[in-house]
């Protein structure tokens, strides 16, 4: 018994890493094969299955900082399938709880049933005849039986109305809902009964119509999925990395940790989509009848639907997709995990009904993730500009999901010694959602002739300082609770005159509990190139002419030792000239490049100086909202981490806070801003003007025309910006709405062509949340 409880304790976990903090320990593969054991072992004992299983259950707790909210209507989970056997299967039940023939059947063979049984024992002439007839009916009826499922199969289980084949997005759940076409409400899938509150968040998409066009019914709530591209999945991990925050494992998992920020700027610039595959709650006034119908009706209301969406008449078609799709969702720019297949008709999908957890009328095809063994060959140690050293797994070139790969990251110590990989080992890595490979496990752990484990290193091999080791938050934060929980037990029994309760320790950190190695020396010349390559990029100081080799000459001929040195670089053109490859031309760019960066700005100077955890955005925000780096100095840590914008938490949290305040305190930060500024780079940003970072319409473009009844164009254009958007003059393809009064001209055609949603005046206050102000107005 004790193992059952310990499986759904560590599946609960992960789902807590998985769902919570977007950050999960294992491969799905993984975690699919634990569900199984406990399915495997709920059955043996069906009398321990709780509602709360893991197995009866989808993942995810609710998030703090977010208000959780009954869904109206559940969000179910899908039943997931690894072959066609299955596939195919799955439409047998289907077709069986449906065809009419084979209910007709069926029922009868019931009603035979009983007659039988009324019939035992009575041993007259009649019942005996009857049972006679009954006997020669039930065979006729099982041969029906099976030419009828036979000529079934033969045909693919046609359903009436069908089957339709859609791309499995891999992103992560959500359900708008729209009430008299306006977006009320977003919510996550949570446990499947109550969802975070995201709303702030998913108004920030441009897929997402904040009012719905054409005539929109009284309630209709979407459901979808949230993505990221992988493009975009790219960028926001160079720029994690440049923050020195761990990247994302996925573009999953970026999803789902972006759509937990508290601040909805930090969701606007990552790119993130929605596409519409599924509804909730719907008012009558939308009479719809099946699968198809709701996807063309989501698709006039200006929502986005697959463009991929295959209505197929039987599962033969569906495997015929589902084989076509495999080789094609490479070229997709998004990731796609599989294929879901739905019962068309409504109808049809009620008489299915559910399970505790999928509904019985939708089914997903899972494809294999790519995996490949290979050998390993060695562990490199990758310095980074905040001086972690992260382990790398070399390997034999592989060739994988379409490309060869000879590295897989390893992430950090704790990551390699609980995989246990050693050199000579026969590693399985796979190619899922991510773009850089992960090592699984080890072919064969029990192997005889194995290394020894990987040493690893206690000092940098750059400079020889001895590393500093840190540790996972969440054990650390366990252990310091440890003595206070001790401690109160302690004075609890005191007061009450009795022996304390033991508080069992948890176990020491070990190097399994690590998250990184670092290297504490700030003149190491290792860091020394990643930062001066970090702050030359284009995200930060943008200096035209100094990328990696160039850095790597200026280090070995003593040039640079740091920041300002670049900027006293025109004082020693001697010396610069002499490098190899470095003509007249070159040169001069170079200095202009260095020169041009000065005046950039403090958001800029902030993030190029690679203070752990302070990324782009986060500078951005303090910069404008102290104005220099005089003033930011002289905000408290108290001050920087409640840092708050119109009210609303600016997402600077205590990580970001604290990592700043000591950056700008200590004797080496103090030295480089002074040197900075002493050779004239600009520590200023000019403040913006305070615009709204809430409301209905931030991160959208709205341009007004024509006379409107009830507002001058000045007082629509404030109403915009009050709300979070942006008021433009003209149209164009960036414009999210026109909101069109009386004799609405050029900008109207313009809009109509553009495909860009228009909004009458009423519509507008509506989004505004105006209406019924204005409705009571006109009264
Ligand atoms: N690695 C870990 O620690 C860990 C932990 C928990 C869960 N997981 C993984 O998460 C998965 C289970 O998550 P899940 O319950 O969200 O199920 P799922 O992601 O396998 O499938 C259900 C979801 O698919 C989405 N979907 C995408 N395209 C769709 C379409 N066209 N039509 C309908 N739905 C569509 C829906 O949002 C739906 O909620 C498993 O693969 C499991 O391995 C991993
Ligand atoms: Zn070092």
């Amino acid at each position: 018994m004790e193992d059952f409880e310990q499986l759904r304790r560590a599946i609960r976990e992960h789902d807590r890493r998985y769902y919570v903090e977007a950050a999960p320990t294992i491969s799905d593969r993984e975690y699919d094969a634990l569900l199984e054991r406990l399915r495997a072992l709920e059955a043996e004992h069906p009398d321990q299955v709780t509602a709360d299983s893991p197995t009866q259950r989808v993942g995810g707790e609710p998030i703090t900082g977010f208000r959780t909210v009954d869904h109206a209507r559940r969000m179910y989970s899908i039943d997931n399938s690894y072959d066609e056997e299955e596939l195919t299967r799955w439409a047998q039940r289907c077709f069986e709880a449906i065809d009419p023939e084979l209910l007709r059947i069926n029922e009868r063979l019931a009603e035979l049933d009983d007659r039988e049984s009324q019939l035992k024992g009575k041993r007259d002439a009649e019942s005996k005849a009857s049972r006679e007839a009954l006997v020669s009916e039930r065979a006729a009826l099982l041969q029906d039986r099976l030419n009828c499922l036979s000529v079934a199969a033969s045909e693919g289980y046609p359903l009436p109305g069908g089957y339709v084949a859609e791309p499995k997005v891999d992103g992560v759940a959500a359900s708008l809902r729209y009430e008299r076409g306006a977006l009320v409400q977003g919510l996550t899938r949570g446990d499947g009964y109550r969802g975070d509150d995201i709303t702030h968040n998913l108004r920030t998409l441009r897929s997402v119509p904040l009012v719905l066009e054409g005539d929109a019914p009284e309630i209709f709530e979407v459901r979808g999925e949230v993505y990221m591209p992988r493009e975009e999945f790219d960028r926001v991990n160079r720029e994690q990395v440049a923050a020195g925050v761990e990247p994302f494992v996925n573009p999953r998992n970026a999803t789902a940790g972006t759509l937990k920020q508290l601040d909805p700027k930090n969701v606007e610039g990552r790119g993130l989509r929605l596409v519409v595959h599924g509804a909730g709650e719907r008012s009558d006034d939308l009479v719809l009848t099946s699968h198809v119908e709701l996807v063309n009706a989501a698709a006039s209301y200006g929502l986005v639907t697959s463009p991929l969406s295959r209505p197929c008449d039987t599962i033969k078609e569906v495997v015929e997709y589902v084989d076509w799709f495999e080789k094609e969702k490479a070229s997709l720019p998004y990731n796609v995990d599989g294929v879901v297949v739905t019962v068309n008709r409504f109808d049809l999908q009620e008489r299915l009904g559910y399970t505790s957890k999928f509904p019985r009328w939708r089914l997903a095809y899972k494809y294999a993730t790519e995996q490949a063994a290979t050998e390993l060959l060695d562990i490199e140690w990758q310095m980074g500009k905040t001086g972690k050293l992260t382990p790398r797994a070399k390997m034999a070139p592989v060739f994988v999901a379409e490309t060869t790969v000879q590295h897989a990251t390893l992430h950090n110590v704790g990551e390699l010694r609980r995989k246990d990989v050693r050199i000579g080992d026969t590693v399985i890595i796979e190619k899922a959602g991510e773009i850089i490979p992960q090592v699984v496990r080890v072919l064969d752990p029990e192997r005889a002739d194995r290394g020894q484990p990987v040493e690893l290193p206690t000092v940098c091999p750059s400079c020889g300082a001895a590393l500093v080791m840190e540790y996972d938050q969440r054990r650390q934060n366990d252990l310091a609770q440890w003595s206070k929980r001790v401690e109160r037990e302690k004075q609890l029994a005191a007061k009450q005159s009795r022996e304390p309760e033991p508080i069992p320790e948890p176990p020491p950190l070990t190097e399994l509990d690590e998250s990184g190695r670092y290297c504490p020396n700030p003149a190491c010349p290792a860091q020394l190139k990643e930062r001066l390559w970090h702050f030359a990029s284009r995200g930060q100081m943008d200096v035209d002419g100094l990328g990696e080799k160039v850095i790597e000459q200026l280090l070995a001929a003593d040039l640079v030792g740091g920041y300002g040195d670049l900027y006293r670089l025109h004082t020693k053109r001697e010396a610069l000239l002499a490098l190899e490859r470095m003509g007249e031309k070159k040169a001069d760019n170079l200095l202009a490049g260095i020169e041009a960066s000065k005046t950039r700005g403090l958001t800029r100077v902030l993030a190029a100086l690679g203070i752990r955890h302070v990324g782009s955005t986060a500078s951005r925000i303090l910069a404008e909202q102290y104005g220099s780096i005089d003033a930011l100095t002289a905000a408290s840590i108290a001050e920087l981490e409640s840092f708050q914008i119109d009210g609303a938490e600016s997402g600077i949290g205590p990580e970001i806070a604290r990592s700043l305040y000591e950056y700008l305190h200590s004797d080496l930060g103090q030295a480089i801003l002074a040197d900075l500024r002493a050779e004239g780079v600009e520590l200023t940003e000019e403040q913006p003007a305070p615009a709204a970072t809430e409301g209905p319409l931030v991160g959208r473009t709205l341009v007004v025309t024509g006379t409107l009844e009830r507002h001058s164009r000045n007082e629509a254009h404030d109403l915009i910006a009050k709300a979070g958007g942006k008021a433009a003059s003209s149209v164009s393809a960036a414009t999210d709405y026109l909101v069109a009064g009386e004799k609405a001209g050029s900008k109207l055609d313009k809009a109509q062509k553009l495909g860009v949603t228009v909004l009458s005046e009423e519509a507008f206050e509506q989004l505004l949340g105006l209406s019924k102000l204005a409705a009571d107005e006109r009264r």
